[in-house]
C-alpha cells in the first residue's frame, strides 16, 4: 500500500509521479473505512484530497504553515502527517480531535473548529514571520461556506495592502453543511461559469477557424463580441480590484494543475487567492449525492450510505422544529433566522413552508442577531436558532443592538450545554454566563420535551429579549405530569424534603433526579427544584426555602463562573441567608472532545459525584 509509505510529514515527496494516483485512492477508500465507523465530517474531506496532498508536495511541513477554516477537513492532513493510527479513535475521549490541534502535531499551525478565522490567523503569521524575519510560507484554506463569515472579509481587507507572500486557497465546492447563500456564493458561480464559458470558447472557435473562406472572419467576430461578455464575467475582479491576485479557477481534483498553481502563487509578494474547484464528498456515491448528510455523519453503511443508528425519539432540536412550525401557523409575524444551520436547528421544514419568512444569512451569527434586531425593530417577531458556542460570536451585537433596545427577540440555542465529539471548540458551556450578565435579557431552560415546547410558546409571547437553551441528543421525556404553566421568574418544585435543596438546571434534571434517589437510599429526603429561569433567578422560593433548608446544591452544564450556581450564591450572600451553596458544573478549563457520558464524569458532573460530594458536605455540616 502507498498509504503505508506516509509515516510523518513531508514523506509524500518521496513517492514516484505514478503512485500519487494510487495514494489518493487509497486516502478516500482509508477515510471511508474509517468513518463508517467513528463516524466524523467526511464529505468536506473527501473533496480535499488533492488539495491537500498538492500542498504537502509544495510546501515543507511543519516550516511551512497551513491554516484550515473550521479545520472540519483536515483529515487526509492529519493522515499525511503521520495521524494515521489516530483514525481508530477518532473524536473519541482521549483520542484524535477532528479538528486541528497545535498539541496534537507541530504540522497544526493553528487551531480551529469556528468558521472563517483562517484568513486573519493566516495574515498574523504572514506579519509575524516579516517582523522575525522568517521565510517560511502561510497558506489560510478556506472553503466557499466560511467566505460568508463577516471575519473573512475583515481579513482580506487587511491583508490587501501586503508586501510580501501569502496564500488563500478558497475551496469552493459550492457548498456550506447546506446549500451555500448569498452575493459571494453568486459571485464565485459567476467565476465557475466564466471559466466554462472561456473553455467552450476555445472549442467553438478552433471548430470554425477550420471553416474553409469563412471561418477566420467569423471568429474575429467572435472575439470582439466576446470582450463585451468579459465585462460580466471576468475572473477574480472582486479580489484583484482589492488588490488581491487572483489565480484560478483550478481543478481541484487534478494534482498537476493545483501544483502549478501553488508553485505560481509562491512567487508572488503579496496576497493572493487561489480559487480551486473541489467535489464535496468525491469518490463516495452516496456522499456526492447527499453532501449535506455527509457533511457530519454518524456510523454508516459504505454499501449503501445507509445510516447505522436508527432514528429513535425526538431530539430537542426536533421538539423546537415542530414547535416554531406549528407557531407560525398562528402568529404571522414570526420569522426565522439561521446562520448556515437550517438542518443542524431544525429550520428546514419552516424553511419549506414559510420560504418569505425565513433566512438563511449564511455563516454569519453576528449578523444575524443584529438583522433580527432590525426585524423586531420594526414590528416582527424574529425566532434566531443557533448553536451555543456560535452565538458566542455575536456578544456585543446580542448587548448593542437587542438588549439595550429591548427588543422581544427569541434565541433558541440549541446544542446547549456538552456536544461530544465536537470537543473543545463547540461545548456549549458559557451561554448562561454571558446571557445573565445583559440587562433585559431573560433565560430559560428546559427540564423535558415538554417543557421546551412550553417556553418557546411562552417566549415567542413575551415582549423582549428571551432565550431558551437546550442541549444535543434524544430529549428528556421523564416528569411528563409536571407542566404547570411557565410563569415569569418562577422555578418549579418537584419534589420538597427538607435539609437540601437540588436546584437543577435544564436537562441536567436528570442526573438530578438520579442524586435525589441516591440522597434517599441513604436516608435523605430532599426538595428538587427545576430553576426553569436563570435569569431572573427565583429569589423569592430561594427566601423561603432557607427555612426548611441548610444546604443548597446547584447543577447546571455551563461555566461555573456566571453561572446560575454564581447567581444562587450571590443572592445568598447578599440576603445572608442561613444556608451553604454548593455549585455543580463545568471548572475554569475547556472540555476536549468525547462521549458526553464519559466528560460529564471527567468534570464531575455525574450522578454519582455529585452524591458523594453532598454527602460529604452536608455531613459535615451537621457535625459543626
Ligand atoms: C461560527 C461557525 N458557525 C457555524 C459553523 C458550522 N459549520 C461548520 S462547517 C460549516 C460549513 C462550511 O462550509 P465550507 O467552508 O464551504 O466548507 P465545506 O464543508 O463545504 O468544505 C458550517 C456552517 C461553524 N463551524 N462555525
Ligand atoms: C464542523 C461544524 O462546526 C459542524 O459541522 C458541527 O460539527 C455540527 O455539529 P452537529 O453534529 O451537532 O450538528
Ligand atoms: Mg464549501
Amino acid at each position: 500500500m502507498v498509504l503505508e509509505k506516509i509515516q510523518k510529514a513531508n514523506d509524500i515527496k518521496k513517492l514516484k509521479p505514478e503512485e500519487l494516483e494510487v495514494l489518493a485512492q487509497e486516502i478516500r477508500d482509508f477515510l471511508i473505512e474509517k468513518i463508517s465507523v467513528t463516524g466524523g465530517h467526511l464529505a468536506s474531506n473527501l473533496g480535499v484530497v488533492e488539495l491537500t496532498m498538492a500542498m504537502h508536495l509544495i510546501f515543507d511541513l511543519p516550516e511551512d504553515k497551513i491554516i484550515w477554516d473550521v479545520g472540519h477537513q483536515a483529515y487526509t492532513h492529519k493522515l499525511l502527517t503521520g495521524r494515521k493510527a489516530g483514525f481508530d479513535d477518532l473524536r473519541k475521549y482521549g483520542g484524535m480531535s477532528g479538528f486541528p490541534k497545535r498539541k496534537e502535531s507541530d504540522c497544526d499551525a493553528f487551531d480551529t473548529g469556528h468558521s472563517s478565522t483562517s484568513i486573519s490567523a493566516g495574515l498574523g503569521y504572514v506579519e509575524a514571520r516579516e517582523i522575525l524575519g522568517q521565510d517560511h510560507k502561510v497558506i489560510s484554506v478556506i472553503g466557499d461556506g466560511a467566505m460568508t463569515g463577516g471575519m473573512a472579509y475583515e481579513a482580506l481587507n487587511n491583508a490587501a495592502g501586503l508586501k510580501s507572500n501569502f496564500i488563500i486557497v478558497l475551496n469552493d465546492n459550492n457548498m456550506s453543511i447546506s446549500e451555500n447563500v448569498g452575493g459571494m456564493s453568486k459571485y464565485l458561480d459567476g467565476l465557475r461559469t466564466a471559466s466554462a464559458y472561456t473553455g467552450l470558447k476555445k472549442g467553438v472557435e478552433a471548430a470554425l477557424g477550420k471553416l474553409p473562406y469563412i471561418g477566420a472572419r467569423v471568429t474575429g467576430h467572435i472575439r470582439k463580441a466576446k470582450s463585451g461578455i468579459k465585462q460580466l464575467f471576468v475572473p477574480g475582479m472582486f479580489f484583484e480590484d482589492m488588490g488581491i491576485t487572483y489565480l484560478g479557477p483550478v481543478d481541484g481534483h487534478d494534482l498537476k494543475a493545483l501544483c502549478r498553481a501553488f508553485r505560481e502563487a509562491e512567487k508572488l509578494q503579496n496576497a493572493v487567492l487561489v480559487h480551486v474547484i473541489t467535489t464535496k464528498g468525491k469518490g463516495y456515491l452516496p456522499a456526492e449525492k447527499y453532501p449535506s448528510q455527509f457533511h457530519g455523519t454518524g456510523p454508516f453503511d459504505i454499501e449503501t450510505g445507509q445510516a447505522k443508528e436508527k432514528a429513535g425519539e425526538d431530539s430537542y432540536t426536533d421538539v423546537f422544529s415542530k414547535v416554531i412550525y406549528r407557531e407560525a401557523k398562528k402568529e404571522p409575524k414570526l420569522v426565522a433566522i439561521t446562520a448556515a444551520m437550517a438542518g443542524g436547528t431544525g429550520l428546514v421544514p419552516f424553511s419549506k413552508t414559510y420560504r418569505d419568512r425565513f433566512f438563511d444569512v449564511g455563516i454569519a451569527e453576528e449578523h444575524a442577531v443584529t438583522f433580527a434586531a432590525g426585524l423586531a425593530a420594526a414590528g416582527l417577531k424574529p425566532v434566531v436558532a443557533i448553536y451555543s458556542s456560535f452565538l458566542q460570536r455575536a456578544y456585543d451585537q446580542l448587548i448593542h443592538d437587542v438588549c439595550l433596545q429591548n427588543l422581544p427577540v427569541v434565541f433558541a440555542i440549541d446544542r446547549a450545554g456538552l456536544v461530544g465529539s465536537d470537543g473543545e471548540t463547540h461545548q456549549g458551556v458559557f451561554d448562561l454566563s454571558f446571557l445573565s450578565t445583559i440587562p433585559n435579557m431573560t433565560v430559560m431552560a428546559p427540564k423535558n420535551k415538554w417543557e421546551l415546547a412550553d417556553m418557546l410558546r411562552f417566549a415567542i409571547q413575551y415582549p423582549g429579549p428571551v432565550a431558551v437553551r437546550y442541549p444535543r441528543g434524544t430529549a428528556y421525556t421523564g416528569l411528563e405530569e409536571f407542566r404547570a404553566p411557565i410563569e415569569y421568574g418562577k422555578s418549579e418544585v418537584i419534589q420538597t424534603g427538607e435539609g437540601i435543596v437540588l436546584l437543577s438546571v435544564g436537562h441536567m434534571m436528570e442526573t438530578a433526579l438520579q442524586v435525589s434517589d441516591s440522597l434517599r437510599e441513604r436516608g435523605i429526603q430532599s426538595t428538587l427544584v427545576n430553576s426553569r429561569f436563570v435569569k431572573p433567578v427565583d429569589e423569592k422560593l430561594l427566601e423561603e426555602l432557607s427555612k426548611l433548608h441548610t444546604l443548597y446544591v446547584t447543577i447546571e452544564e455551563n461555566v461555573l463562573a456566571g453561572g446560575y450556581g454564581a447567581q444562587v450564591l450571590a443572592y445568598v450572600e447578599k440576603k445572608r441567608l442561613p444556608v451553604q451553596v454548593e455549585s455543580f458544573g463545568i471548572p475554569d478549563e475547556y472540555v476536549e472532545h468525547g462521549n458526553i457520558e464519559v466528560l460529564r464524569k471527567e468534570v464531575m458532573l455525574d450522578a454519582d459525584t455529585i452524591t458523594e460530594r453532598i454527602l460529604s458536605v452536608y455531613q459535615k455540616r451537621q457535625q459543626e
